[in-house]
């Protein structure tokens, strides 16, 4: 397209962040600061099964139907390679149920602990539109808890090149080699190329600069 400006897509309102987890929604706001300017919704989305890029797709097809309007979503998954994969996008209850020491647990039988830490963004523009997905991930291995335990499983995920694990980091160190930041990283180069224009009012913006 030799030069030619794309025509600004016009959204109805501002994208929408659904979440039900205020710590993930705490370090989106962190790292995105005002580089893509959205709203947020705390909503308990349904726990999927399946691929993990599908659960993420769905998961933004259900947030757009609610809002009737442009969301982003977010899943994480907790990989670990000795059991190629799992538990992934069901990390979420494997922590509920048997804990940090849990986690480590299912490694005893292997002497491989190293694992990935991944997260996948989908963004529907509307109910009815193919949801656009972000994939971020980090390496590392699963240890023994340490660590504040305020945010999920923080304490037993110990990023390669590091010495301490995701809970024992300042927070600003996290969000800078984190899967969600790899992840918010592919959003905003998406937004910055991507033209939307915001038609609400006082809220209007255009992502281009
Ligand atoms: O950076 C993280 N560091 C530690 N733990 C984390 C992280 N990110 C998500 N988590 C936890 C939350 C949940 O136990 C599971 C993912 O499940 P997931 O469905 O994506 O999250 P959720 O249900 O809490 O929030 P949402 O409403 O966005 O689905 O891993
Ligand atoms: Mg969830």
């Amino acid at each position: 397209m030799s030069g030619a400006v794309a025509a600004a897509r016009v959204l109805p309102k501002a994208v929408t962040f659904v979440t039900g987890n205020a710590k993930k929604l705490e370090e989106v706001r962190a790292i995105l600061g005002s580089s893509i300017p959205f709203q947020s919704l705390k909503l308990d989305l349904p726990e999927l099964q399946g691929e993990p890029e599908d659960i993420s797709k769905e998961k933004a097809r259900m947030a757009a139907s609610q809002i009737n309007g442009p969301v982003l979503v977010e899943d994480t998954c907790l990989c670990f390679n000795a059991l190629k994969g799992l538990p992934g996008p069901y990390i979420k209850w494997f922590l509920e149920k048997i804990g940090h020491e849990g986690l480590n647990n299912l490694l005893i039988a292997y002497e491989d602990k190293s694992a990935f830490a991944m997260c996948i963004f989908s963004l529907a523009l509307g109910p009815e539109e193919e949801p656009i997905t972000f994939v971020g991930k980090t390496a590392g291995k699963i240890v023994p808890a340490r660590g504040p335990a305020d945010f999920g499983w923080d304490p037993v995920f110990q990023p390669d090149g590091f010495e301490q694990t995701y809970a024992e980091m300042p927070k600003s160190e996290k969000n800078e080699i984190s899967h969600r930041a790899r992840a918010l990283a592919l959003v905003k180069e998406h937004f910055a190329s991507a033209n939307y224009e915001v038609q609400s009012g006082l809220n209007s913006f255009s992502s281009t600069k």
